[in-house]
């Protein structure tokens, strides 16, 4: 029997996938999803079998992970609920779905691991959330799990009301992390630096920020006062962030994100 079975190989069940079979064997896992033309491709790709349905997936797997979004939860639901046997392990990433919803769908006593991933996971550089009540799982479930989303990044375990929070600051943010790649890129490419080259630029100055906050463990805000010389060219530039309201516009797209989690339809 595999041990992992994707259920839903979109962005994010590729994204995982792609990282887990740095730690696993392609043996060790399995994975469907509704168009067998794409699973067929990804399968070639990778020497991942897949399976037909979703409860043929779920039968042949100890750990579920549904990759799914949130509006079919129900459905998956129901397709694996008389699959789930006593060792199996779900793991949701969907926002909004609670540990206990699950429960309520697949029985009480499903073990239900609840995470936050993020795309960059694709290349091995994702930050993941993970909630679960250990108390319920045993010493080898709990290393399964910890191996499984480590594979492809970092990991933080919290208290699952704090998912949503997870949501916002490395679920959904990497778009608009994108999106801040894309505009300075924009910019530089407004004053005569060819598009490739803006990329590079704006996105390795990204990677580089990211790392010195990581590794040098300096305030954000102390890192950025050793780039602003005074009376220079880059305090210019965060006065003008700061007259349009540059962090404000981040809080409040955080303030929707969270909404969100709480509103999903
Ligand atoms: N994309 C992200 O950045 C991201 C990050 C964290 C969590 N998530 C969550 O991960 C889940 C998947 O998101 P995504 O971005 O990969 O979505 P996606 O639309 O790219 O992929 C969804 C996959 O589910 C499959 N699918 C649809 N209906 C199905 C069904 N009834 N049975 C089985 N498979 C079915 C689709 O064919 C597709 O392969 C969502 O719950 C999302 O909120 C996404
Ligand atoms: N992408 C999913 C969404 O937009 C969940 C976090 C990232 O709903």
């Amino acid at each position: 029997m595999a041990k992992i079975g994707f259920i839903g190989m979109g962005n994010m069940g590729y994204a995982m996938l792609k990282g887990v079979l740095n730690v696993f064997e392609p043996s060790d896992i399995i994975f469907t999803c509704p168009d067998l033309d794409k699973c067929k491709r990804i399968s070639d790709e990778t020497g991942v079998k897949y399976a037909e349905s979703n409860a043929e997936c779920a039968n042949n797997a100890q750990y579920i992970v549904l990759a799914v979004k949130p509006q079919v939860y129900s459905a998956v639901m129901k397709n694996i609920v008389n699959v789930i046997r006593e060792d199996s392990v779900v793991i949701s990433i969907a926002p909004g779905i609670t540990i206990d919803s699950i429960k309520d769908n697949l029985g009480i006593n499903t073990k239900v691991v609840r995470a936050m991933p993020n795309t960059p996971a694709l290349v091995g550089e994702g930050m993941t959330g993970v909630s679960y009540n250990k108390d319920e799982f045993s010493f080898e479930q709990r290393d399964v799990v910890d191996r499984f989303f480590n594979s492809f990044g970092k990991v933080v375990y919290v208290d699952e009301k704090l998912m949503d929070v997870i949501v916002c600051a490395s679920g959904s943010s990497p778009a608009y992390v994108y999106m801040f790649i894309e505009a300075l890129a924009d910019s530089a490419v407004k004053y005569g630096i060819k598009r490739d080259d803006a990329y590079k630029l704006v996105a390795q100055t990204v990677l580089g920020s990211a790392k010195m906050v990581l590794e040098t463990n300096e305030h954000p805000g102390v890192l950025k006062d050793k780039v602003c010389s005074p009376g220079g060219t880059t305090i210019a530039g965060v006065a003008a962030l700061e007259e349009h309201n540059f962090r404000n516009a981040v809080i409040k797209a955080t303030d929707a994100c969270y909404d969100k989690c709480h509103n999903i339809k």
